[in-house]
């Protein structure tokens, strides 16, 4: 008993025979088999036997610290999870280190990307070796996270850049063939998606995500989601799922979801006193006498909450033509919004590009003759602008309040000032790469290198 090593429920340790020098393990004698954070698992044929090679990220929180292993593959066994789940792991059996000790232990590999700790030390790991003191932990030597990255200084990946995957739909878009240009140039993987082809597989212990041609994409470093409104469901819950496997998205599940819904978004946007033209929403016929006064009268803006591209906003000249309309779209069952009518921009409108934090790009859209809708769609035109200090404040907050990191904000110059009309998770490029001259795709490329603290590496 005297010569046992007295270990916390939690405890740094170490694999040197993988190169793996710090490792914090929780330590559960609850849990028979020991197991380790892999993914990207392969078995290969050697003479001496089939070896497995794997990729470990040995720290909590990140994939920074990556780590190439390889082990002789000693077993497949059946393993059931804290959660009850089974599934059939690889074992390696590996040298421990544990404070000044050190013994072989078996390990299986699973992905424990969603678990508290990158190691589970089990009781058979244990042996007669270990007494656990459960009230304490880490007995054998405190680090912090930087401690131990710092361990980890000239291991940390060798590879030149990052995988990135675009989650679309149509390859030959403007937009998606730029940001895909634009990967390539800065010298990552880029990889186009199509959001249908994507499917997921919903599992506690191995969350993953699968392409119809057979790759398993567990192992991207981010995803840019340039989600169509007609698949926002979908194309959302595939960003949630890339989310959960830790791949970073550009612009979250949640961001999307949220200023996909028009109502909602301009009732967040109000709720933190950003300025919107006047609007009105009810359910029932018997309201729109008192829904048009709300908004001012006629002439005002008629807009159905599911439409883009200017699909969907009809201006309504007289009191009489906005009632009609209004119960037209309302006996249609759809839902719509009324809105005062900004006479004064005449066909103008602005979109602001802001992407984390800073207006990349501004671009005015002017109408078609004849037409109040300045959307690109609709036949406008877009041309350089330079926007006040007041409407930058606007746009930047905007997209901040939305928690877009990526956003195409639409402001129009009422005469009481900027009013926000919509903020767009996936704007487009071409307008505005066209009208400015200025690489908005490089920008988004360059917003994932930060935030994923990635540099170039200098030759
Ligand atoms: N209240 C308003 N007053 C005047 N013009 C407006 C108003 N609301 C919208 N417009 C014009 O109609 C265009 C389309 O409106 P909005 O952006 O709300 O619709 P959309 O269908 O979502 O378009 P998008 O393709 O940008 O998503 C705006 O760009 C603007 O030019
Ligand atoms: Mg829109
Ligand atoms: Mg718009």
């Amino acid at each position: 008993m005297s010569n046992k090593i007295i270990v916390g429920s939690e405890e740094w340790c170490a694999l040197p025979g993988l190169g793996i020098k710090a490792i914090k393990a929780r330590v559960d004698s609850g849990a028979k088999t020991s197991s380790i954070h892999a993914i990207n698992i392969s078995t290969s044929k050697r003479e001496d036997g089939t070896w497995v090679s794997y990729e470990v990220h040995p720290l909590q929180g990140g994939r920074k610290v990556a780590l190439l292993c390889e082990s002789k593959l000693i077993d497949r066994r059946v393993i059931k999870s804290s959660n009850g789940e089974t599934e059939k792991r690889y074992v390696v059996r590996e040298q421990l280190q544990l404070g000044e000790q050190s013994w072989e232990i078996e390990l299986t590999l699973t992905n424990r990307a969603n678990m508290g700790y990158r190691m589970l030390l089990g009781r058979e790991a244990m042996g007669s070796k270990i007494l656990v003191d459960p009230s304490s932990t880490c007995c054998l030597g405190e680090m912090s996270d930087d401690e131990a990255k710092e361990l980890y200084g000239h291991v940390e990946v060798p590879r030149s850049g990052l995988k990135i995957g675009l989650l679309a739909s149509n390859p030959n878009l403007y937009s998606n063939q730029r940001i895909i240009e634009a990967g390539q140039q800065r010298g990552h993987e880029m990889y186009f998606l199509n959001v249908k082809q994507c499917y997921m597989k919903l599992d506690a212990s191995q969350p993953e995500v699968h392409y119809r041609d057979g790759r398993i994409l567990n192992d991207l470093d981010a995803v840019i989601p340039r989600i169509r409104p007609s698949m926002t469901f979908y194309g959302c819950a595939l960003t949630r799922h890339f989310e959960s496997l830790g791949v970073m998205a550009l612009n979250t599940s949640e961001a999307i979801t949220r200023s996909r819904d028009k109502l909602f978004s301009l009732q967040l946007l109000q709720k933190n006193n950003l300025d919107i033209p006047t609007s009105g929403f009810a359910n029932s016929p018997a309201d729109t006498t008192d829904l048009i006064d709300m908004v001012g009268g006629a002439p005002l803006i008629v807009k159905l909450l599911e439409g883009t591209q200017g699909k969907g906003v009809v201006l309504a000249e007289t009191r009489k033509a906005a009632e009609s309309v209004i119960n037209a779209f309302k006996s249609l069952k759809a839902n719509l919004l009324v809105q005062e009518f900004i006479k004064e921009a005449q066909g103008k409108d602005l979109r602001c590009f802001v992407i984390d934090g800073k207006i990349v790009a501004s671009i005015e859209r002017t109408a078609a003759p004849g037409e109040f809708r300045a959307n690109i769609h609709q036949g406008g035109t877009a041309s350089l602008v330079q926007i006040s200090p007041e409407e930058r404040k606007l746009a930047i907050k905007a997209a901040k309040t939305m928690g877009l990191e990526v956003a195409g904000v639409d402001i129009i110059r009422s005469s009481k000032g900027p009013l926000l009309l919509e903020i767009n998770s996936s704007p487009g490029l071409e307008g505005i790469e066209t009208a400015t001259g200025i690489d908005v795709a490089s920008a988004m490329i360059d917003s994932i290198e930060k935030r994923l603290g990635w540099k170039k590496e200098t030759a």
